[in-house]
């Protein structure tokens, strides 16, 4: 038999080897875990694989459900380092950790890019956030993004939106090659791509693996799972690997694919495509006497394709290099694994910056925020216009409104509960990708989203109210109701926060931020009669925000007001003493501290879940 050539297509040359990613004996498995515990038996979905991918273009197909996105995600350690019963990875013969996925490039398979930045920008935000500002200049960013746009051809849509649901964008394809872009930035060495041609036309697909193809010269080495390729697709792989059922059944020069089947006999037809032609031989839709009668001697069930390949001499030559690789030419220690580029206050800086950018272009929310608290305050404003002091009216009014107020301060935020669902797929890709800490995408949210999205509707929606009701004269008690306002409104933010860092799906975080909420609300002493009802529940208060924004909005308005009943003036002091509320300034101060706590303490809680997010694939 005529031995594989394992080096690339005859008179392609290099300008620059990329370097070579061995794998031996990876053996991955998968386990269903319900409620944190593992159920069902363990599924095997990578089976002793062991390979080389080379310098130039590596790409790995199979049928669904193969395992090519697998081993993908494990070679670039993306994958739960948990699974690996077994195997090592290593770079030009260093061992690999699972941080490789931070010093390499690697394309997930649906773009991640912030919609309302051009294309350059998305580049500019990736050159900023992962070269040292030690090392490059802003014009040398910029350089490099220039670079890279010219390189994948997006010159004509530089400067075009990438798009989201309201504003349409650049086209499938560009998305594609600005996200290949966001990676080439770190003029990564590896790069790893999921599926970069699926969802695109065959054109498009051919031009983006024509780019791979010229970046594998120039010392990058490219190696990607993909489905179906045309020939011409087909025509610019080096290396090809193919899997079927976990296990490999090919991996060796794209080029000596053909033969090596038709060594086992499958012949193919004059206009057949090969990549067609492959899978179809592994998907069982071709037949070949040679291996029907193999097939009769091994045991049921076994992969014949893959026990033919194991024992075949390109295998073996594998297996002699890998030997070799790992006698000779293994280092001790690893291959150079992740940290950040940029320090805290930098990533700070340019992730609030891009915050606050995609808000102002993005400004519905805001508007929709704004208008809302300005009807409500109005409204409000109406109904309670001008409480008088005379009594009965003027606790049954003032009761009514604080109510009315604090509901409103708490349901309206029901909205934050979506901050984080929205955002987890870029947040998930970013981090692991070392754009930036989660640390600093936490408070990005909250310094340039969070706070200026509510603050100034709720200031102005205090004033409306409060002067509209006519409430205690004064611009220390304004000051103080609007305080209290804020407090209240963040608290309830803050519990949405902690729902939106975990759980991922909407529907639910609604449910679980509601369900709070309304118990807060009946445990808050105004519904219910807590010494006389539930009085074993009544522990619950405690924990309510309504009850904290209720006392301090009574003690901030009948602290220091008189009121008259038939012609006797009484003071609100007295009114205080009869809810058993505190009228001292301790008495008031007390109920923001505790909004505080519940601020705090629901913050911390989200930024512990955010990091607990599960980023493995
Ligand atoms: N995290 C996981 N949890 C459960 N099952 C998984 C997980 N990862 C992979 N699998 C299973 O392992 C098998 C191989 O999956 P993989 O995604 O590698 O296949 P694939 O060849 O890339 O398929 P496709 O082309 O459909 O993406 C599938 O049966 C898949 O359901």
């Amino acid at each position: 038999m005529k031995m594989a050539n394992n080096s690339v297509s005859p008179g392609e040359n290099f300008q620059q080897e990329g370097p070579t990613l061995t794998f031996s004996q990876l053996n991955y498995v998968i386990q269903e875990t319900r409620c944190c515990r593992k159920i069902g038996p363990e599924k095997h979905i990578l089976k002793n694989v062991s390979g080389i991918m080379r310098p130039g273009v590596n790409a790995i197909m199979g049928a669904t459900g193969s395992g090519k996105t697998s081993l993908l995600d494990v070679i670039a350690g993306r994958k739960n380092p948990a699974g690996l019963r077994q195997g090592r990875v290593m770079v030009n013969g260093k061992v690999v950790t699972s941080k490789l996925g931070i010093s390499s490039g690697y394309v997930v398979q649906d773009d991640v890019l912030m919609g309302t930045f051009s294309v350059r920008e998305n580049l500019l935000f990736s050159a900023n956030l992962r070269l040292n500002p030690s090392l490059y200049s802003n014009m040398d960013k910029q350089a490099k993004v220039n670079e890279i746009i010219k390189e994948l051809g997006l010159e004509d849509c530089a400067n075009t939106k990438i798009g989201t649901e309201f504003l349409r964008g650049v086209s499938g394809g560009e998305r594609k090659r600005c996200s290949i872009g966001m990676e080439l930035v770190t003029s990564p060495s590896l790069l790893f791509l999921d599926e970069p041609t699926t969802g695109l036309d065959s054109n498009t697909a051919n031009s983006i693996i024509s780019q791979l193809h010229n970046l594998s010269r120039k010392g990058t080495t490219v190696i990607f799972s993909i489905h179906q390729p045309r020939y011409s697709i087909f025509k610019l792989f080096d290396q090809l690997t193919l899997m079927h059922k976990g296990e490999m059944v090919y991996s060796g020069p794209a080029n000596y694919a053909l033969e090596y089947f038709a060594n086992l006999g499958y012949h193919i037809d004059q206009f057949n495509n090969p990549a067609d032609f492959l899978m179809d031989i592994t998907n069982g839709q071709v037949t070949s006497s040679v291996m029907e009668f193999e097939k009769q001697h091994y045991a049921d069930g076994q992969n014949t394709l893959a026990t033919r390949y194991q024992q075949s001499h390109i295998y073996q030559h594998v297996l002699q290099e890998l030997d070799q690789m790992n006698q000779s030419n293994f280092v001790k220690g690893q291959a150079k694994s992740g940290g950040y580029a940029t320090s805290f206050f930098y990533q700070l800086h340019v992730v609030c910056r891009r915050t606050i950018l995609n808000m102002l272009r993005n400004p519905q929310t805001s508007y929709a925020q704004m208008s809302v608290n300005i009807v409500f305050g109005i409204l409000s404003g109406l109904i309670y216009y001008q409480i008088p002091l005379t009594l009965p009216e003027a606790i049954q009014n003032r009761t009514g409104a604080f109510f009315f107020l604090i509901m409103n301060m708490v349901f309206a935020n029901l909205s934050a509960v979506e901050i984080f669902i929205n955002e987890r797929a870029i947040f998930i890709h970013e981090n692991s990708s070392g754009y930036y800490r989660t640390s600093v995408y936490f408070l990005s949210k909250i310094f340039a989203d969070l706070l200026p999205n509510r603050l100034i509707p709720i200031t102005a929606f205090s004033a409306i109210a409060y002067y509209m009701m006519g409430l205690n004269p004064g611009i220390k008690y304004f000051a103080c109701f609007a305080l209290t306002m804020v407090l209240t409104s963040l608290a309830a933010v803050s519990v949405a926060f902690l729902v939106s860092a975990s759980v991922s799906l909407f529907a639910i975080a609604n449910l679980f931020v509601a369900l709070p909420f309304v118990f807060m609300m009946v445990f808050g002493g105004f519904l219910v009669d807590l010494n006389s009802m539930l009085s074993w529940l009544s522990w619950i208060k405690w924990f309510s925000i309504f009850k904290y924004g209720l006392d301090a909005a009574f003690i901030n308005e009948f602290e220091g007001q008189n009121f008259i009943s038939n012609g006797s003036v009484i003071p609100g002091v007295v009114f205080l003493e009869r809810q058993g509320l505190d009228s001292s300034a301790w008495g008031f101060w007390q109920n923001q501290v505790a909004l505080l706590g519940i601020i705090t303490v629901c913050m911390f809680l989200s930024y512990v879940q955010l990091r607990r997010i599960n980023r493995w694939k």
